[in-house]
């Protein structure tokens, strides 16, 4: 079955119903501009509800992780699980009456200079029906996420291993392990959380940390790191609130270096606002780094025969793999467009300026700033297309009222 469908939607099209998709559309709700959601998954937040692990919870306290217009509820904990997390998102689209188009994938998205509109190509798949929809619209916004698409890496022999090979996205837990040898590639949160995962289920796994890697303690003193953070930036500069980090890391966590984890030689906030790369906020996987029940490894150079080869010369036997090895924007392989987005699917205008290009295109959730980055890009959105949205209604209302009277006042 095949079939073709061109549908105007009366205001933007949000791609993506993950919490970036939602937000903004629960701020448009309140503005009283309509919109159209397209998700290419059956359910809303896919990527929290297909792929991560069972005992994934929020590792940014629950202040920092709500929507916009709906706060967590009271009761929910310092850091909500991920099911408490997916059970708020589900009760946000309720709340604000989103009802995205499952099974949509967005395909291509361009700007037609003529008619000065957006078209937006899906395809539609449910069972062996396929459906193709062009969608035209004014704004878009995109909201399909940091997290879109799994890295791969090519490491040779890796293809001819015999053992099991997945992508921390498909980990959900580590019963399935236990007893082999893990290797888990990466050493950024998903590796160290699976790792820990995996220890926790009697497996033996050994980390592989090729280059280096800040950790800092989720809680130092029984504050939260990361809220320690936003508090000092308040006053101190992004080297200054680093180097406090680092000392108090430091304090808490001793020296990782013995345990083959290297300090990168900038600062951890830095970092994350130059390169993107996420501190790791540890749970608990430093302690059983010490305790030697979790092995960390240099860079790997091959894999042969159930073996791994690493880059010190060491040899190490391997039941089983698990790439953690991170996640990357999906918007060049579908967004025509090269003014806004760079090659790497993330705004050229780095934060706070990245959240409005031309025409009539928005993105949120692309500041690397997780949750609460993504909440206030869609309020800004929402602001700016409400504000056009306003004027024209009034406009035609203005419009329509003196028609009406002209036509009156003709009897
Ligand atoms: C394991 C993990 C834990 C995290 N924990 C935290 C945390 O504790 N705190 C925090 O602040 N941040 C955290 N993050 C960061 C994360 O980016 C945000 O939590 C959040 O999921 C971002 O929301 P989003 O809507 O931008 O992206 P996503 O949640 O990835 O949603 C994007 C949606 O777009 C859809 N989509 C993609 N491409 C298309 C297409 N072509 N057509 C149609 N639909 C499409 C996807 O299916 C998906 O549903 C975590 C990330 C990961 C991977
Ligand atoms: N509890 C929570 O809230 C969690 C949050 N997250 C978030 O999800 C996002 C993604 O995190 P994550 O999945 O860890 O991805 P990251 O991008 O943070 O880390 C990827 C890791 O893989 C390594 N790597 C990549 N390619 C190779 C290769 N070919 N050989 C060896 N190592 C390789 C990288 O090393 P290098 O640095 O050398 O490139 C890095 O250590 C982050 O923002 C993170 O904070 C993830 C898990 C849990
Ligand atoms: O977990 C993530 O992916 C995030 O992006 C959350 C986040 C934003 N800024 C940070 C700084 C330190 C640690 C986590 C984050």
């Amino acid at each position: 079955m095949f079939s073709k469908r061109c549908i105007w939607v009366n205001g933007p099209v949000i791609v993506g119903a993950g919490p970036s998709g939602l937000a903004t559309a629960a701020c448009l709700k309140q503005q009283g501009v309509p919109f159209m959601v397209l998700e290419r998954a059956e359910c809303i937040a896919s990527l929290w509800q297909k792929r991560t692990y069972d005992r994934l919870k929020l590792h940014l306290p629950k202040q920092f992780c709500q929507l916009p217009n709906l706060p967590f509820p009271q009761d929910f904990p310092e850091y909500p699980t991920k099911k408490q997390f997916i059970d708020y998102l589900e009760s946000y689209a309720r709340h604000f009456e989103i009802n995205p188009r499952f099974n949509e994938c967005v395909q291509c998205a361009r700007y037609d200079e003529t008619s000065g509109l957006w078209r937006v190509k899906t395809v539609a798949t449910c069972g062996a029906v396929r459906n193709e929809f062009e969608y035209i619209c004014r704004w878009l916004v995109v909201a399909t996420g940091e997290n879109a698409e799994c890295v791969m890496p090519e490491i040779e022999g890796l293809g001819e291993f015999k053992g099991d090979v997945i992508h921390a996205c498909e980990y959900k837990s580590g019963e399935s392990f236990k007893g082999k040898k893990v290797l888990v590639i990466g050493c950024g949160n998903s590796g160290m959380e699976l790792s820990l995962d995996l220890c926790n289920h009697n497996a033996s796994p050994s980390m592989v940390a090729r280059s280096s890697v800040h950790v800092l303690p989720r809680e130092v003193f029984g504050k939260s790191t990361f809220e320690l953070a936003v508090l000092l930036m308040q006053w101190l500069p992004v080297w200054l609130v680093d180097k406090i980090l680092l000392i108090l890391a430091w304090l808490v966590l001793g020296n990782m270096e013995r345990f083959g984890l290297k300090r990168p030689s900038e600062g951890p906030l830095e970092l994350k606002n130059t390169k993107g790369k996420t501190p790791v906020l540890d749970i608990g996987t430093l302690e059983k780094i010490r305790s030697g029940d979790i092995k960390v490894v240099p860079g790997i150079k091959r894999f042969t025969n159930g073996c791994v080869e690493l880059v010190n010369g060491e040899n190490q036997d391997v039941d089983a793999v698990v790439l953690a090895t991170g996640y990357r924007s999906n918007v060049p392989s579908w967004l025509q467009e090269g003014d806004f987005f760079s090659k790497n699917g993330f705004p050229k205008s780095p934060f706070p300026n990245g959240w409005k290009g031309n025409a009539g295109l928005y993105a949120v959730g692309f500041t690397r700033r997780g949750l609460s980055g993504a909440s206030s890009d869609a309020i800004k959105i929402a602001q700016d297309i409400g504000q056009v949205w306003k004027q024209e209604t009034k406009q035609k209302k203005q419009r329509t009222t003196a028609c009406h009277r002209r036509c009156i006042s003709q009897f």
